[in-house]
């Protein structure tokens, strides 16, 4: 049973860069107020690698937007994960070549494009959507939007021992090496660049549990009036 309740269709942004903790907090939090949490990084990271089963060159750009509207038809996605042809992505979405491709496919214009009423549609019923650009480009009007962050070693450091518990034997300057590539790949692009919306709310979790920070959103998001507890 969730402890709070939430508005009608309440949406909520969370944006921020790789190893903030965005989908971590985004699950916790959708636990705490009943809502479906939908991270927009597997529609990326799922390009990413069936433009690398099928040969399509990551910089090809016409030859993606093809492969997306393919891909859309035969699409599932939900706070389970994402599913395609019948078959259950999700678990080999998590290695570091995906998350590079997903970075690289992400800068194409017209994959952006083609990726984006789904995420706007899937939202209107209420969710909590996390991803890079959520509260600037896919939902300018959610009431509520945070923008988490970390410092860089940290995040490195984060991802470093979620590589290791899943049994990876990563060496930390390189996983901080590949995650400021990936940062500088997201923040630098021209379309829709990783970016705080000017109305969002920052949160630095670099010092902070997983659940100081759902307990930060949820403070906020009480006071606005946008949840109310159950009880
Ligand atoms: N505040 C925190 N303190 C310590 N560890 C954290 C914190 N937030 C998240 N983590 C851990 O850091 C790792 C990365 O978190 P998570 O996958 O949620 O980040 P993310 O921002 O969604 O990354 P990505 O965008 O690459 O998917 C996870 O192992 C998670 O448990
Ligand atoms: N809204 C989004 C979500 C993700 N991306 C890109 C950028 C990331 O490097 C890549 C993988 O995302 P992750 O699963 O690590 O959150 O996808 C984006 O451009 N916009």
């Amino acid at each position: 049973m969730s402890e709070w309740i939430a508005a009608a269709g309440l949406m909520v942004a969370i944006d921020g860069p790789s190893g903030s903790g965005k989908g971590t907090v985004a699950k916790l939090l959708a636990d705490e107020i009943g809502l479906p949490v939908l991270d927009t990084g597997l529609l990326y990271r799922l390009t990413g690698a069936v433009a690398l089963e099928r040969g399509v060159e990551l910089d090809n750009e016409a030859a993606l937007a093809e492969m997306v509207g393919d891909m859309l038809i035969g699409l599932s996605w939900s706070s389970d994960g994402i599913g395609y042809d019948g078959a259950d992505w999700t678990p080999r979405l998590r290695t570091e070549a995906v998350g590079a491709a997903a970075s690289t496919v992400a800068a194409k214009p017209l994959v952006r494009e083609r990726l984006l009423s789904l995420q706007q549609q899937l939202a209107q019923a209420g969710c909590i959507m996390d991803g890079r650009d959520i509260g600037t480009v896919v939902l300018p009007d959610a009431p509520a939007k945070f923008f988490l962050t970390a410092s860089v070693r940290e995040r490195a450091r984060r991802r470093w021992s979620q590589l290791k518990q899943m049994g990876h034997r990563g060496d930390l300057d390189e996983v901080l090496l590949d995650l400021k590539k990936r940062d500088q790949r997201d923040r630098e692009r021209q379309h829709a660049p990783l970016a705080q919306a000017s109305d969002a709310i920052s949160i630095d979790s670099t010092t902070l549990r997983v659940d100081e920070v759902v307990d930060r959103m949820l403070g906020i998001l009480e006071r606005r009036q946008l949840i109310k507890p159950s009880a």
